[in-house]
């Protein structure tokens, strides 16, 4: 099985364990599990359900603390950081999640949603965040009018324009996208494929693209790592992984992204199928 590959990488997760512990005893969800990404590079992770993408995705951003390994970010290792000393560093590494709806405050007007991290950063003045958070806005194509609103009043494909904005208003070296798209409808998902390309080429940022579906994975990686029950079974550059898979199971992902009925266990997301319905028909401000 072949590294991704990078001379030295921006992100080199190595050997990474990640723990749950429940009353019938700890499960592991993540199980050695070692890549790199390089500077302004993006790899993505594939699997079916339940094998370790948002485990892992959770453990990158240290929402979650590992139970062994490394996570070296521009060579500094994160697992075993405390709190405190994560703090300065978490502005850099950012997650837009699959939800937007669910992990955007419902009380808050667009333009305060990305004016927030802003404040967290200290930026003290009131105006200069309300100007940045505006430019965000217009940069993930909102329009101006949009920003008084609240996250009820947009469709799936512009709340998460939102949560792409508020990410980036963080400057973050390393952006974590774990399922970002996948809620969407498929002519939204473009939209936001292209998006998150564009502010790659403009930024230089590093993405982490977490994705069952292998369709989204071609768009937008330079590699892939595929997951089966939390270990890697293949990785190496997306095209040649996609057009001549190794491993029964990525072929297997291969044929399910084709037709989601061929294989047993491959079965869609919980999540996505009334959310794709309720945003099929909205368009996203652009
Ligand atoms: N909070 C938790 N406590 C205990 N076990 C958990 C917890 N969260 C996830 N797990 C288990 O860890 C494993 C990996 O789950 P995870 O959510 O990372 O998978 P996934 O690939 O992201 O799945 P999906 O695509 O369905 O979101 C699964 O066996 C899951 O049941």
């Amino acid at each position: 099985m072949s590294r991704p590959a990078a001379q030295s990488p921006f992100l080199d997760v190595e050997d990474l364990v990640v723990d749950y512990s429940t009353p019938a005893g700890p499960v592991r969800a993540v199980d050695h599990v070692s890549f790199g990404v390089p500077r302004g590079g993006s790899l993505a992770v594939v699997g079916e359900s339940g094998c370790g993408k948002s485990t892992l995705a959770r453990a990158i951003v240290r929402l979650l603390k590992p139970a062994a390994g490394r996570l070296v970010l521009d060579g500094t290792d994160l697992a075993t950081l405390s709190e405190r000393r994560l703090r300065p560093l978490r502005r850099r590494v950012q997650m837009v999640f699959q939800d937007p709806y669910g992990s955007l405050d419902p009380h808050l007007t667009a333009e305060e949603i990305v004016a927030e991290p802003l404040r967290l950063a200290g930026v003290r003045d009131k105006g200069e965040r309300r100007r940045r958070a505006g430019e965000l806005l217009d940069r993930v194509g909102l329009p101006t009018t949009a920003r008084e609103r609240r996250p009820a009043e947009f469709s799936g494909g512009q709340r998460q324009r939102i949560g792409i904005a508020r990410a980036l208003a963080s400057e973050p070296d390393l952006l974590v996208c774990d399922e970002a798209t996948s809620a969407l409808d498929v002519s939204v998902q473009a939209q936001v494929l292209d998006l998150l390309r564009e502010l790659q080429a403009e930024t230089g940022i590093t993405y982490i693209v977490i994705a069952h579906h292998l369709g989204v994975v071609s768009e937008i990686s330079d590699d892939v790592v595929v997951l089966k029950a939390g270990r890697v079974v293949e990785s190496g550059p997306t095209a040649a992984v996609l057009s001549s898979p190794a491993d029964p199971y990525t072929r297997a992902l291969r044929r399910a992204a084709l037709d989601p009925t061929a294989i047993r266990g491959l079965k869609p997301r919980a999540a996505a199928a009334p959310a794709a319905a309720a945003v099929s028909s909205e368009g996203t401000g652009k």
